[in-house]
């Protein structure tokens, strides 16, 4: 996985002209990562394409781990949609780890409105590649 071509991911690549473009900050033991949904990212009308949601999940997950140093993959992403999540409004995604069984990472995440609201959770299994 070049450095170079992964700058086309579509969440974090900062040469594919159509993604995310997200950042990240590492804020004690959380990764964080913050967007905003316009009506390209949208499914109903003012509200988030599941899809999207579910990007933002899997990102702040299995992109904490390539951070800490790894070649990663996501092996499992479970969502729960809490409630919709807005186009329009700054939504703060964070990830964590929640155990580690050999190459096996175990992570959660969430992604709150302004006000703290968890629009939706994320329950990821973030492999190791061997190289
Ligand atoms: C500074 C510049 C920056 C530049 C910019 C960087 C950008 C860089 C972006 C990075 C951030 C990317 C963020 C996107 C992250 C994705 O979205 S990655 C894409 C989605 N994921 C994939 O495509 C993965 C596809 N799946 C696979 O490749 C393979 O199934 C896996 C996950 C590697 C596992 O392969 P495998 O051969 O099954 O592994 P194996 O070693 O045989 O498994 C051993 C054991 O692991 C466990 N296991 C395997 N799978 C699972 C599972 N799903 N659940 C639980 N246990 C499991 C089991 O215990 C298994 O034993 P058995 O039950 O089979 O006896």
């Amino acid at each position: 996985m070049s450095e170079e071509r992964n700058e086309w991911c579509f969440a974090c690549g900062r040469h594919n002209p159509i993604g995310l473009k997200l950042n990240f900050r590492e804020m004690e033991d959380r990764y964080v990562s913050t967007f905003t949904a316009g009506p390209e990212h949208q499914g109903y009308d003012g509200i988030v394409h599941g899809g999207i949601v579910s990007t933002l999940l899997d990102e702040i997950t299995a992109r904490y781990i390539y951070a800490k140093g790894y070649n990663a993959v996501t092996a499992r992403l479970e969502v729960r949609f809490r409630q919709p999540t807005p186009v329009g409004q700054e939504l703060t995604v964070a990830g964590r780890v929640v155990g580690q069984r050999g190459k096996l990472y175990e992570m959660q995440a969430d992604i709150r409105l302004p006000d703290g609201t968890v629009t939706a959770e994320g329950k990821a299994t973030v492999m190791i590649l061997e190289d």
